[in-house]
This record gives C-alpha cells, structure tokens and sequence, in this order.
C-alpha cells in the first residue's frame, strides 16, 4: 500500500453565498503528515469534508491521486472512498451501537484494517467495547475515533480535530500511536488542528487556511526558517531586534527571549555572536499566531 496525493484546484465551497473555500490551489505530497492549521471558521472541516467525499465543492475540482488509482475525484467511487478515512469530533458512528459493532463494521468496510492495532489501542485508551457509543464519555469517544481512524490504516487519513475531546495525556498517547504506526506503515496523514504547538513536531508539511483561503503551504522546516528566536541578556536582546519584526517576547529575570521574523544576516549573526545571543529557529505556532493574526496578512504557496 502506498498513500494517496491530494490535488485541488479552484476549490471553492460557500454556504448560502459565502464563502467557506475560496478558489484553493493545494498539492498534498503522499506518504507524508500534513498539518491542516487555521483559525476557527478558517475552512478546515469544509476541506476535510470534500476531500473525503462528504461533500461536493461548488466550484473547481479535488482529484486523489494514487499509483493504481490515477487521478480521480473522491465521489460515488467506492474503491477510492474506501481509501479515505475522515474521523472528525462528531464521530459520525451510530450512537445506540456497541462499540465492539462499531468496530466490526470498520474492519468489513476497510481494506487495510488491521485487528491486532485495533485491540492494542483500544487496550492503551481503555475504550470499553461492550458498551454502547453514546454511553461513552467525550474522551471516549474521542479515543473510539482515533482507535478507527489509525487501525483502518487508509492511504488518505484525515483527523478533524478529532482528538480535541481527549485529555493531554491521552492526546500524547494518540501523538505517540501516529508517529509509531506511520513509521511502521507510511501512508497519506492530515492532522487538522488549531493546537499547533502540540502537533508541530509531527509535521512534515503545513497548509494554512484563514477565511477560506491559502495562507502559505511550506515544508515545516522552510516555514520554520522564516525567523529565529534570540535569547539572551534583557538588553543585548533588545539591542539586536530594534528595527526587526518582533513576534514575541517573553523575559524571565534578565533573561530575554524574542521571535523576529526574516533572516538575520551577518552582520546581526556577528553582533549576537559577540553578545553571547543564542539564535534558534523560530516557533511553529508564533509564525501561525503572526501568518493569521489581525494584520490578515497572505502570501502565496511556498
Ligand atoms: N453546514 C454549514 N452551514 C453553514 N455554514 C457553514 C456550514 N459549515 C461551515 N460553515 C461556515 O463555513 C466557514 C468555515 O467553517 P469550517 O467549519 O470549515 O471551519 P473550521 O476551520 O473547521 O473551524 P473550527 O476550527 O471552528 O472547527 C465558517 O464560516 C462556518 O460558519
């Protein structure tokens, strides 16, 4: 098995005149984890939805590409809808259902399942499988989604904020699940979030979405590239950032730590050599917090 690319153009869905996607041009590379950020009401769950077939875009088209499947919308197309698995918060299961049926019915509807990761996380997040899903507890529930959507193994996996009803400590046991079981078997993954600090060491690729449209999309790393923390004595800091654009700061005692964005050149490198500054690369979620912040401001794909 190999994982499924992504490709849309033009892809534009509004609810009653307005736009939730707004003409997006996206590529989503296989076989890697893709972060899906954005604010609240940013268009994440709508992409979600169309990308998995939920829903038909208005305008412009999505194509999930594979090495067997060559290129085809995720519509009324059963082997390609078999490959995509979309867990989003609701859950999308029957309620009155065991959760052992639940189960059942995943592993009949998808080719990939895989029982022995299903019982092995079911076992890690203590889901009960003889009590009915709406007896669950949101963690719970929560937990049933994450259980089927790593254990359906499905080349396109998508997880809309599925996990946010988890506790951190479970949310860690999820993190840790992923990482292991993509190592094990690579395959399509996209983590739409708002918790960008938590994912962001998960990440090979980032799209941000704000209003419905493109923000950036970049390797983590180039994003990441596009400014440095400095920290440092108080006022060396300060000294150093006086004319670039600061972030964030944080100070602790007489200790500084500020986020710039841009490349710090030579010279700056020099004079925070000599300062004893200690330069690092910047913070996924204050590039987020700045790229979707109220200045709205957009760039292109990267
Ligand atoms: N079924 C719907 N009917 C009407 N408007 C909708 C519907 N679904 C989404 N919208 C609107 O589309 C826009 C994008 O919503 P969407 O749920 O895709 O954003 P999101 O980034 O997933 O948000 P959140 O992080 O809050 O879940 C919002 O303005 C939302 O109000």
């Amino acid at each position: 098995m190999s994982g499924l690319g992504v490709r849309t153009e033009n892809l534009t869905v509004a609810f009653a005149g307005v736009p939730a996607l707004d003409g997006l041009d996206l590529r989503l590379a296989p076989d890697k984890i893709h972060g899906l950020l954005g604010r609240n009401g940013s268009g994440k769950s709508t992409l979600a939805a169309v990308l998995a077939g939920f829903r038909q875009p208005d305008d412009g088209r999505v194509l999930i590409e594979g090495d067997e499947l060559g290129a085809l919308p995720p519509y009324e197309d059963a082997v390609v809808t078999s490959r995509i698995c979309l867990i989003r918060e609701s859950g999308d299961l029957v309620d009155s259902a065991p959760v052992r049926h639940v189960l059942e019915l995943a592993s009949s509807l998808r080719p990939y399942w895989n029982e022995d990761l299903a019982g092995e996380l079911l076992d890690k997040f203590e889901v009960p499988t003889k009590k009915k899903v709406q007896k669950l507890s949101r963690g719970k529930k929560s937990a049933l989604g994450v259980v089927l959507g790593l254990a359906s193994r499905a080349p396109l996996t998508i997880f809309d904020e599925s996990y946010l009803g988890m506790d951190v400590p479970s949310r860690n046991l999820f993190y840790d699940a992923l990482l292991a079981d993509y190592t094990e078997v690579p395959r399509t993954i996209i983590l739409s979030t708002h918790l960008v600090s938590e994912v962001s060491a998960l990440l090979e690729e980032v799209v941000i979405l704000d209003n419905g449209r493109l923000v950036t999309q970049s390797p983590v790393d180039s994003l990441r590239g596009r400014g440095a923390s400095i920290v440092g004595p108080a006022r060396a800091v300060d000294e150093l950032t006086a004319g670039l654009t600061v972030l964030a700061e944080q100070r602790l005692g007489g200790t500084k730590s500020s986020t710039v964005l841009g490349d710090l050149d030579d010279m700056l490198l020099a004079q925070a050599k000599s300062a004893g500054l200690e330069i690092g690369p910047v913070g996924l979620q204050e590039l987020f917090v700045h790229l979707t912040g109220t200045t709205r401001s957009k760039e292109g794909s990267a």
